[in-house]
């Protein structure tokens, strides 16, 4: 897990492609231009509908947001965006086939499915660089700089000290500057009325500056529908829907529906629950964990109930923490026969094995590894075929092969995660202390990021203690009658 190994790969060394604007800070980042249009004046006059109690404001150290400026009972149709307002990629590939659009689409095609964001970035990278694109009075709206890791120095990406993490982060950043080279090459004989982006040259941090425009702002909706009857996934930008910040106890929500005429969709966000004046708008981005919302989003959620820690599934690893544990001869590297099958059988064994477990979140232990330990601290395969997998891998499933191996099992996971503590380079103590004496805003979401993540293996510690707890002293009851 620590991060002095990680080869680190950073954007910040590269002239970003924005506009000198107004000062920023976190809480407040600068829009592209200094004076943007109005957005909610440009949605009315476009056909789109917006509350007339919503308005765009300052929303506590979440950047810009909509707040309510009377109260709006449950219900009420908050925003209505016509089906030519959203940004879509899919618009430029029915663009038709001049020689603008082959290009970024032949671009887009060398982007892999998990960057998603980086294909419709291509497409905001264009209208940005379009003299008098239609969607400017929204391009314009959007911050200038954001908070995700990509753009951190190379410290800050050290000190978020968490390997999975930093792994993710490298990747993006490895990608963008191959990237760059891909856009260079594909843009360096244009005639510069086929150049998408005006001429303009495009390096990895603008590439980044896209990325995370979309990869913070769009959200993933219905597309087209198909012969089935079902749509495709389809990403898009929502001018003004997206300036809602994200709650995971959300007062309004987002629907789509079909207009009149059948054919086309409207975007809409709703009341969820009645909205008190000077509230802000939130709606639910998802139930991500805090790498998720940090290198997509760029912010941390303290207490996020779906936070995990990312283990890797290791025979020797879990030898040492079961006998760290007090468990004697334990045979996790050495697994009989049987004991390969079930491993198999939870895919933590053979060519197709998914290595990848995790702790926290609302499962608190992967159902896979909980029914790992069980059955490779089990006495004898009889007890184990006793049951369904699904109830070895359940937790509320209370000690189904007995309450020692049970303990035995809870106990090795403790020790794994006193294991996972060790490898950060700092205890929490020390971070708090750090964040008071005052550190740059991206140390600060590092620094809070692993604060976030030890805290959550202390979560997961602090529970199953309990459990055995709970558990040893329902054995000595039941030894006393
Ligand atoms: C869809 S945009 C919302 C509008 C944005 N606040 C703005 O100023 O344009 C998402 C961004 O808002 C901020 N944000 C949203 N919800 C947040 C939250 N709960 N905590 C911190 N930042 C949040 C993050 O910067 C995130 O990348």
């Amino acid at each position: 897990m620590a991060a002095s190994k990680m080869v680190m790969a950073s954007l910040t060394h590269f002239r970003p492609l924005t506009c000198a604007a107004a000062a920023a800070s976190a809480s407040y980042p600068a829009r592209l231009v200094p004076h943007p249009p109005d957005l909610v004046k440009w949605v009315q006059r476009q056909g789109g509908f917006v509350h007339q109690a919503l308005k765009i404001a300052q929303d506590s150290s979440h950047g810009l947001g909509l707040l309510a400026s009377e109260e709006i009972p449950k219900g009420s149709e908050l925003i209505s965006l016509p089906e030519h307002i959203p940004l879509r990629f899919g618009s430029f590939e029915s663009d038709g086939g001049d020689e603008i659009n082959s290009v970024l689409v032949d671009l887009a095609r060398q982007i892999p499915e998990e960057l998603w964001a980086m294909k419709l970035g291509l497409k905001l990278l264009q209208e940005r660089a379009k003299v008098g694109s239609f969607w400017w009075p929204y391009v314009s709206n959007l911050p200038e700089a954001y908070s995700v890791p990509i753009f951190f120095p190379g410290d800050d990406i050290k000190n978020l000290q968490y390997a999975p993490l930093l792994y993710q982060v490298n990747k993006r950043c490895r990608f963008l500057l191959d990237f760059e080279q891909e856009v260079r090459r594909a843009l360096e004989n244009l005639k510069p009325n086929d150049h998408p982006f005006g001429g303009q040259d495009v390096d990895a941090s603008s590439l980044g500056w896209a990325m995370s425009a979309v990869s913070s702002r769009a959200f993933r909706l219905h597309g087209k529908r198909l012969p089935d009857g079902t749509y495709n996934d389809d990403p898009m930008m929502l001018p003004l829907i997206d300036m809602c910040n994200h709650s995971f106890d959300p007062n309004a929500r987002i629907v789509q529906e079909q207009g009149m005429d059948n054919a086309k969709m409207l975007v809409k966000v709703v009341a969820e629950t009645p909205i008190k004046q000077n509230d802000p708008l939130a709606i639910n981005y998802g139930q991500l964990n805090n790498d998720l919302f940090l290198l997509d989003y760029g912010f941390v959620i303290p207490s996020n109930p779906y936070d995990t820690i990312e283990l890797k599934y290791d025979g020797a690893l879990l030898d040492a923490a079961s006998m760290a544990a007090g468990v004697s001869s334990p045979s996790f590297s050495a697994p009989s026969l049987w004991q390969q099958q079930v491993l198999g059988q939870l895919g933590l064994v053979g060519e197709a094995a998914t290595l990848k477990v995790s702790l926290g979140g609302r499962e608190l232990v992967e159902g896979r590894l909980l029914a790992a330990l069980r059955a490779l601290l089990a006495k004898d395969v009889q007890s184990v075929e006793k049951h369904e997998l699904d109830t070895l891998k359940s937790l509320s499933a209370e000690a189904p092969l007995g309450v020692a191996n049970e303990v035995a099992a809870l106990r090795t996971i403790i020790a794994l995660c006193v294991i996972a503590l060790g490898h950060f380079p700092t205890k929490i103590m020390e971070d708090e202390a750090l964040l008071k004496k005052g550190v740059s805003s991206s140390s600060e979401l590092a620094i809070q990021f692993r604060i976030e993540k030890k805290s959550a293996i202390i979560d997961v510690m602090r529970n199953l203690t309990r459990r055995v707890k709970l558990l040893s002293s329902k054995e000595t009851a039941t030894a006393q009658d």
